[in-house]
């Protein structure tokens, strides 16, 4: 039998550092969400990586509003580090080039004696290797972190180095989680998503905000994925908005998300969109309750 090491890891650090982007880089495909929860965690588990004998499970810390951290009382801290004390390694995320108050403050809530890795993110921003040198130097003694590593997450640069940094952190444990499939309801939500993260960047301050996303089927077979789904808005006027002159915006949306989809579920996918107006829906609770 050979070995394998799975483990809870916790992305932190204050807004805007890159926290999505650099989990979003780090799992790339592999995605896994949150609605199978094994028993053994109260985590919440935003995203799972498998990758040979190592499987990274990236959880939420509870309670840990980075925001508010300011306001934040002592309790509520010492509950953030209770959480941060159940998982296996801590990726703390910086920017490079700053470190103000708010890095401050996500500093004091690690746990003593943690794993914690420092993880420079936006090192492209930096002119030369001096200034990431001398901005490392600045932070790295502010923690005994078990290592420090610079990355660029939008560019995927660093992915490698930070699981590798990770993974001795990881204990020698059975897989949790399936390595590769998806539910069929996690790879509805997920198509879904897809779609409405395309709907927001195509229409921006056009979206109407009583706007949903369905998948009406989800059909795997051997050599295709066929996935049709009903954009539905509430008032006659936001229907034009989606399709958009001779359709072009709907097709851009459309196309998008079915080459996001090929990425992510690996497979030739064959996408159908539709707009439909379903007045009122936003107030009708039956409506509602079948997307649940
Ligand atoms: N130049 C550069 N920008 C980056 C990099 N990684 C992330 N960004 C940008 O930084 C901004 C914030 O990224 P997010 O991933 O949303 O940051 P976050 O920490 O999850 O933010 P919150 O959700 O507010 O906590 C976005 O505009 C990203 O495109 C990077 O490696 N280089």
């Amino acid at each position: 039998m050979i070995k394998t090491y799975c483990g809870f890891v916790a992305i932190i650090g204050r807004p805007n550092v890159g926290k999505s982007t650099l989990m979003n880089h780090l799992i790339g495909q592999k995605i896994s969400i949150t609605s199978r929860k094994p028993q053994t965690t109260r985590h919440k588990v935003t995203g799972v990586y498998t990758a040979e004998d190592s499987q990274y499970i990236f959880v939420d810390t509870p309670g840990f509003q980075n925001k508010y951290l300011t306001k934040l009382n002592q309790a509520l801290n010492q509950s953030v580090v209770n959480s941060l004390s159940n998982v296996d390694a801590i990726v703390l995320v910086v920017e490079a080039g700053i470190f103000n108050s708010a890095d401050e403050e996500v500093l004091k809530l690690l746990p003593v004696n943690a794993n914690v890795i420092l993880c420079i993110n936006k090192n492209d921003l930096l002119k030369n290797k001096d200034e990431l040198n001398s901005f490392t130097n600045s932070i790295a003694n502010k923690y005994p972190f078990k290592s420090v590593i610079a990355v660029a997450a939008k560019h995927h640069n660093g992915m490698e180095e930070l699981l590798i940094a990770i993974k001795p952190h990881l204990p020698e444990s059975v897989f949790l989680y399936p390595e590769e499939q998806l539910t069929d309801k996690s790879s509805k939500f997920l198509a879904s998503e897809i779609i409405r993260e395309k709907l927001f960047r195509y229409l921006g301050e056009e979206l109407p905000y009583s706007l949903m996303v369905d998948i009406d089927k989800f059909e795997e077979t051997p050599t295709v994925t066929k996935v049709y789904a009903t954009i539905i808005v509430d008032k006659d006027n936001q229907k034009p908005i989606i399709i958009g002159k001779g359709g072009e915006k709907l097709k851009k949306i459309s196309t998008e998300s079915r080459l996001d989809m090929e990425k992510l579920f690996d497979t030739k996918i064959h996408l159908e969109v539709w707009v439909k107006v379903k007045t009122g829906f936003a107030d009708d609770v039956r409506f509602l309750k079948q997307f649940e």
